[in-house]
């Protein structure tokens, strides 16, 4: 559905997305996590067509993205940072978006004021900043996209309606096979909602996975090994983290799980847990194997 391949954008001469592909499968929630500053703005820009990448392709459904307007009124974009016109009330705003987007859904804008229940004729900046945001995703959920790319989509959202619009979308996901793409920091908010995710460092993807084969891949491991066997212990486990606490070594390591457990009980040691991750261990690990620091995390 949406396939970017080898894709380029600088500013000022600065690559910040770099050379990058990625593939996002129609109906999947795919989490595009990522460090401060990795291109994770730049490149969903470029998604929605906002921004044109300086080399490679942006493609859905074998379009080119940039300054294709019938697929644009396909795709939505909400960016962190909202944009409304000036003294906008909602209503307003929702006869832009009515003339904006062809597949808007009147009736489905009147349902969802049961979900976001804020008089319609009031001013959005006059708004709390959760309030507006709850308006953008009213707006955006009536305007029936195929595809909706969300950055940082829940910041300022109390709990409850998080949860509304968390069920909302893997509603339309899995009603109209929506596809939507998610960039977020809150990696256990995004954790139960994602089947895909790809990491994002200094403009390149360093993986892209369904997040169950990701999640069966790396292990923590917990055993009772001493200070003098460790290295031996470790030489033939791909390791992406370790700490020792006493007499046991805990570890993070990736593989098939059925090929360490087995490798480890050739140990013999007293001790032996493997245990899955958290996405956002994971995130830790996977960053910390490609240079960005963790010493200082201490292992739950
Ligand atoms: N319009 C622009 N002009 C110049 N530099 C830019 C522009 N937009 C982004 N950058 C630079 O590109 C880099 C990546 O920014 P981007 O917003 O894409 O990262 P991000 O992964 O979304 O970051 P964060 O997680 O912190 O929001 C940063 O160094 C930023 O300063």
């Amino acid at each position: 559905m949406i396939k970017v391949t080898n894709v380029s954008k600088s500013f000022e001469k600065e690559a910040v997305v770099n050379q990058l592909s990625m593939h996002v499968k129609k109906g999947s929630i795919y989490g595009l996590l990522g460090s401060n500053g990795a291109g994770k703005t730049t490149l969903m820009k470029m998604l929605a067509g906002l921004y044109k990448p300086d080399s490679g392709s942006v493609v859905i459904d074998s379009q080119e993205v940039f300054e294709n307007v019938p697929l644009k009124e396909r795709v939505i974009f909400l960016p962190d940072t909202l944009y409304f016109f000036h003294q906008a009330t909602i209503e307003q705003m929702a006869t832009f978006y009515r003339r904006t987007y062809p597949r808007w859904n009147e009736k489905r804008y009147q349902q969802l004021k049961q979900v976001f229940d804020i008089d319609t004729s009031r001013k959005i900046h006059r708004l709390s900043k959760g309030m507006q945001r709850q308006v953008a995703f009213w707006l955006v959920f009536s305007s029936m996209p195929d595809i909706l790319i969300l950055d940082e989509p829940i910041d300022g959202l109390d709990a409850v309606m998080r949860g509304k619009i968390k069920n909302i979308l893997v509603q339309e996901v899995a009603e109209r096979n929506m596809t939507v793409l998610i960039s977020s920091h809150n990696l256990r908010e995004v954790e139960d909602l994602c089947d895909h995710v790809g990491i994002m460092h200094r403009g390149q993807l360093l993986i892209e996975r369904d997040l169950d084969d990701l999640k069966s891949d790396v292990h923590k491991i917990q055993v009772a090994i001493s200070e003098e066997k460790e290295e031996g212990f470790l030489s033939e486990l791909t390791v992406l983290h370790k700490e020792r606490r006493g007499s046991i070594l805990i570890s993070i390591v990736k593989g098939e799980p059925s090929k360490v457990e087995k490798y480890v009980k050739t140990w013999n040691s007293p001790v032996f847990d493997i245990l899955p991750l958290t996405l956002e261990e994971i995130f830790v690990y996977e960053m910390g194997d490609h240079g960005y620091a963790i010493e200082n995390i201490l292992i739950q």
